[in-house]
């Protein structure tokens, strides 16, 4: 990203030079999957036929993230790529408190806006209904609607349109409203899960100054994407997942070219190798010392575990 500091780890894995702003520490999450199949249990459905007769089911467990630990810093912009199912969105929505880990624990220091899904929008209204309702939803008073509503309408871009049913939107103009109505609460922390994706080229550039300045603000904008450009141009840092597991986090030309070269092995029919390659990249990644942080973050995560119930 032009203009920039790149990201660095130091040993330990945390930085000194910035202030934390989220600490992700020892994040698991797992699914647990219900399944009443008759098909690949190898008995010809016999034992799906038992289990109705009975009513058993049999469950799998995913893990979705396992073992997740790392820092964001006040004005990062982090990048998040890996293959489908690596636990991207996963991740978004447990640090939007959306999803519960199942181990660990996530402290941020104000209220982390997942784009796209706290905007709890209705299709049969308009444009302009969904903004005020959208706003409302993310706790703003009717005043501060009132206020930012222009706004809101011009980082959509949606002039023209704002009076028109949303169900009448293309995907693009949905993810330019939900952007825009993200954006009016003036995030600290934003979490952007591939919607700059389905924008035109004057709405990725009205979002990316929108991220610029919330970064520049001293915030922390997360971007989930498959496309490495849109994370290059966007990020001074990026994280890779595999399969839930936390390959690399670092310079986002360095993480996305190894993550690149392993893509291109797996599907050149190399696996053994990328996955060799792949393992060898997490073995060499430090360990993240929350421990070392001040003590600030960890009496504001003890406070957030006493208020979900835990001892
Ligand atoms: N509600 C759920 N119940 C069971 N399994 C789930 C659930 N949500 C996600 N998973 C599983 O967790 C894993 C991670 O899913 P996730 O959606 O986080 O991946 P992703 O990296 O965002 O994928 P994509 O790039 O395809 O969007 C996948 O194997 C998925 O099947």
């Amino acid at each position: 990203m032009a203009g920039s500091a790149k990201f660095a780890l130091s040993e330990s894995g945390v930085r000194w030079d910035a202030e934390p702003s989220i600490v992700v520490d020892n994040v698991d999450v797992h699914y647990r999957t219900q399944h009443h199949g008759d098909v690949g249990d190898g008995t010809g459905g016999i034992l799906a036929a038992a289990r109705r007769r009975f009513g058993g089911s049999s469950s799998t467990v995913k893990h979705a993230l396992h073992q997740i630990s790392f820092v964001g810093y006040k004005g990062d912009s982090i990048g998040i790529v890996g293959r489908n199912g690596s636990g991207k969105s996963t991740l978004m929505r447990v640090l939007a408190g959306l999803t519960l880990p199942t181990g660990g624990s996530i402290y941020a220091q104000s209220e982390p806006v997942l784009l796209g899904v706290n905007a709890a929008l209705i299709p049969s209204l308009s444009g302009a209904q969904n903004i005020r309702l959208g706003c409302l939803a993310m706790g703003m008073s009717e005043d501060e609607v009132e206020s930012k509503y222009d706004s809101v309408v011009e980082m959509s871009g949606l002039e023209d349109e704002i009076n028109h049913p949303m169900k009448t939107y293309s995907a693009g103009m949905g993810a330019r409203l939900r952007f825009a109505i993200a954006c009016a609460v003036d995030p600290e922390i934003l979490l952007v899960d591939e919607a700059l994706n389905t924008g035109d080229a004057q709405f990725k550039q009205r979002s990316k100054q929108r991220m610029d300045f919330i970064r520049e603000q001293a915030g922390t904008v997360f971007i989930v994407s498959h496309s490495l450009g849109t994370i290059k141009e966007n990020c001074n840092r990026c994280i890779w997942l595999d399969k839930g597991d936390f390959i690399m986090d670092g310079d986002p030309e360095v993480v996305t070219k190894e993550y690149h070269n392993f893509v291109w092995r797996m599907t050149q029919g190399n696996k053994d190798y990328g996955m060799q390659i792949r393992n060898e990249i997490m073995a060499s990644r430090p360990q993240i010392r929350t421990d070392l942080l001040e003590s600030g973050w960890r009496s504001a995560k003890a406070a957030r575990k006493r208020a979900a119930g835990k001892p």
